[in-house]
């Protein structure tokens, strides 16, 4: 008898080329090889990767990362799709499912500039470039002086255009600084006050088709539920105020000492600079289904704080 059994067909992991999705691509291969997975990747260019000119709630959100992504899966050219949580959409297509959300890196936003210690040390009208809506909006909440100008591209095309002088300082998630080795760059890292982070920043999530028995096995063993229990608030914050990323939203939960999952979430109009509305809540938190609840109550308070 041949005792040796064929090698199963390796997991494929589709993935954007930009050096922080291949890092985090890498990152899961890895966490898998050491499971005892043979693990190919697939690199891919996404439509959120090639128009560079343009903000992204402008040319149909974020889901331009992942849509490409997703057409891999389906024609089997690959097995699991790895995400910035933050740039998956809230609803995924019929037959597609997260099958695990890792344990979250950093979730701040860090202040990067050349010059500036922090924002507070930033001179009357600097130029500060950002494209995300919900940093637009918390940044002229706290200084309503400063000029905000977009800014696009990967980690490294934002640094660049930051070296080159067309900003003195730039908005960025700690989280992907810190993926890449590029701590060095943050100045000083807001606070939740200052800057409150959006839904899932920090968090990376592995996409699969939905039947994919096997690979919901195999990435099982990668979840982290306290931060998958975080997310689902968050993410209900902004599924109940029918969110997309055209929607200047911040939502960040955290399990706090006392065991409970604590919740803030803040809203801004862009058409209305001086408004920003806050709402916080806390509940013992175990399932999925509790941590929703969390994240639509805080979303009721903030409609009745004044959002619309
Ligand atoms: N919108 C792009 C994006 N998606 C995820 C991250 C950072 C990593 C993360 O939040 O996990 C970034 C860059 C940024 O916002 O600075």
């Amino acid at each position: 008898m041949n005792a040796s059994t064929p090698s199963p067909a390796p997991i494929v992991i589709a993935t954007r080329e930009s050096r922080l999705a291949l890092w985090q691509a890498e990152h899961v291969q890895a966490l898998l090889q050491a499971r005892g997975h043979a693990v190919a990747l697939l690199g891919m260019t996404t439509r959120g990767d090639q128009i560079l000119d343009r903000a992204l709630s402008k040319v149909g959100g974020k889901g331009l990362f992942v849509k490409e992504l997703e057409a891999a899966l389906e024609d089997g050219r690959a097995g699991i799709a790895v995400h910035s949580l933050k740039d998956v959409p809230m609803d995924l297509p019929a037959g597609f499912a997260l099958a695990c959300v890792m344990e979250r890196e950093d979730p701040r936003d860090a202040f990067v500039s050349p010059r500036y210690a922090n924002l507070d040390a930033l001179p009357q009208g600097a130029v500060v470039g950002t494209s995300s809506l919900r940093r637009v909006v918390l940044l002229r909440h706290a200084r309503p002086d400063l000029r905000i100008e977009p800014l696009r591209g990967n980690l490294d095309t934002r640094l660049r255009k930051l070296d080159d002088g067309q900003f003195d300082a730039i908005v960025l998630a700690a989280a992907g600084l810190k993926r890449l080795g590029l701590q060095e760059r943050i100045r000083a890292v807001f606070t939740p006050e200052q800057m409150l982070p959006a839904a899932g920043q920090g968090a990376l999530a592995i996409e699969v088709r939905a039947h994919r028995a096997d690979l919901l096995a195999a990435l099982a063993p990668l979840a982290h539920r306290p931060t998958w229990l975080a997310v689902a608030a968050e993410r209900a914050v902004s599924r109940a105020l029918g969110g997309s990323c055209s929607m200047p939203l911040a939502a960040h939960a955290h399990f706090g000492t006392d065991g409970l999952l604590h919740l803030r979430a803040a809203w801004g109009d862009p058409e209305r600079p001086g408004l920003l509305v806050r709402a916080d809540a806390g509940a013992a938190v175990a399932t999925e289904p509790e941590a929703q609840a969390l994240g639509e109550r805080v979303a009721l308070t903030l409609r009745d704080g004044g959002m619309r």
